[in-house]
């Protein structure tokens, strides 16, 4: 149990779950994560701000018993997912007068996830007010970052703004603020990677809405808060609309060594010709890295040899997630080897093509690799470093 001061009358009482490896039975947590809850008392009125996850309910209780918390007025819900909301249908119970404030969207998604009763959910309109004395939330829908419900609450008396999965990170930390950039950067781009990137085309706008309004604390729903606006902000700036760097990723698997072995000369060759190239041995690779790599990568390489007339599954699940979470690459290609056919290649060209990248012409060899073959990853080398350079 801890609750902790951000401003006078503003508190986390979330739940940080240290133990988490997996989110969404998809994604690597190796730090853990956190699910803030904010409790914001006003001169009349008291507000929650976001939940935690159902496995964390107790948590959240024990902390707004220990803040006093003993009416609540409105439970804000950003976004319905289950891990802010899944304690909602005890809280509910638990503070029988909390009336929900959300969005349309999220209405919706609430009767349906928990059958919650509509009378105790009110919709918020955009830009909307609601005074809770002293203490007044604004609320900006936004939609898409990263459900179709998602939506931000201001209180410009306290300068913060609570921007729920957005600009958040999956880490479990003691920090109330992260200030270390290195520490914030890897956590916070993972997360970019996995969850916001798909709806990169969003992000500008709600980055410009933000630094419209006087900020001085964003508040997510997972991760430490930053009282340094400007570094996440810069980040996030970066990674959606940045071009992409002169960097190859290369996602491989190999059974018997034919791949890898194209691997090795392919790498060294792209090193000798001044790309960057960032490898993932799919049996061991932490996905979640590959993800991150993708975020400013200019070239996707998938390696793969054919298994039972196509590509390896690990390579097409690479394949398939590279192109879910929509990085801006421009370049992709497959190289690897086969003993006597399959439509490895095309498989995967099928699952990229979304991405709509050029697609290099692909290196894909029978058995280990010959003198002819080098020669081709060579020059694969030499034709993805004039892309790259462009
Ligand atoms: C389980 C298994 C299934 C395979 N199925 C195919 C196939 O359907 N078509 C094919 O051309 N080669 C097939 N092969 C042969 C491999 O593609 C070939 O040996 C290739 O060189 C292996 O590359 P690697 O050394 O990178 O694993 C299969 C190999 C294994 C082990």
């Amino acid at each position: 149990m801890v609750v902790r001061t951000i401003k006078d009358g503003i508190s986390w009482v979330g739940a940080i779950d240290w133990d988490l490896r997996l989110f969404d039975s998809l994604i690597p947590t190796p730090k853990g994560t956190s699910y803030n809850s904010y409790l914001v008392k006003g001169s009349d009125k008291t507000a929650l701000l976001d939940a935690v996850s159902e496995t964390k309910e107790m948590e959240l209780v024990t902390n707004l018993m220990a803040a006093k918390a003993d009416v609540i007025d409105y439970i804000v819900v950003h976004h319905a997912e289950q891990d802010h909301t899944g304690c909602l249908p005890l809280l509910l119970e638990l503070y029988p007068s909390a009336l929900v404030l959300t969005s349309p969207k999220a209405k919706e998604l609430l009767i349906e996830f928990f059958g919650i009763d509509e009378g105790r959910i009110r919709v918020v309109e955009d830009n909307e007010t609601v005074d809770l004395g002293g203490k007044t939330m604004q609320f900006f829908h936004a939609p898409w970052v990263h459900w179709p419900d998602t939506m931000f609450t201001y209180i410009a008396e306290d300068q913060i703004i609570f921007t729920c999965d957005f600009l958040g990170s999956h880490i479990a930390a003691s920090d109330l603020y992260i200030n270390d950039p290195e520490r914030l950067y890897e956590s916070a781009k993972r997360y970019y990677a996995e969850i916001m990137m798909p709806f990169a085309g969003s992000i500008p706008a709600y980055l410009d809405k933000i630094e419209s309004l006087n900020v001085e604390i964003i508040a997510p729903s997972h991760g430490p808060l930053y009282n340094n606006p400007d570094l996440i902000m810069g980040y996030y700036r970066q990674w959606a609309t940045g071009e992409p760097k002169n960097t190859a990723v290369i996602a491989y698997v190999s059974m018997h060594g034919s791949t890898k072995k194209m691997v090795d000369i392919l790498s060294n060759a792209l090193i000798a010709e001044g790309v960057d190239i960032e490898r993932f041995n799919l049996p061991e690779t932490d996905i979640g890295l590959l993800a991150m790599s993708l975020v400013e990568a200019k070239t996707i390489i998938v390696a793969t040899p054919t298994v039972l007339f196509g590509a390896h599954p690990l390579a097409i699940y690479a394949a398939y997630l590279a192109a879910a979470i929509k990085p801006k690459a421009q370049y992709a290609t497959v190289i690897g080897s086969f003993g006597w056919g399959g439509k490895a290649v095309k498989q995967i060209a099928e699952i990229i093509a979304p991405l709509k990248c050029e697609v290099i012409e692909p290196v894909y060899i029978k058995g280990h690799p010959t003198e002819k073959d080098i020669a081709a990853l060579k020059e694969l080398a030499k034709t993805i470093a004039a892309k790259n350079a462009k």
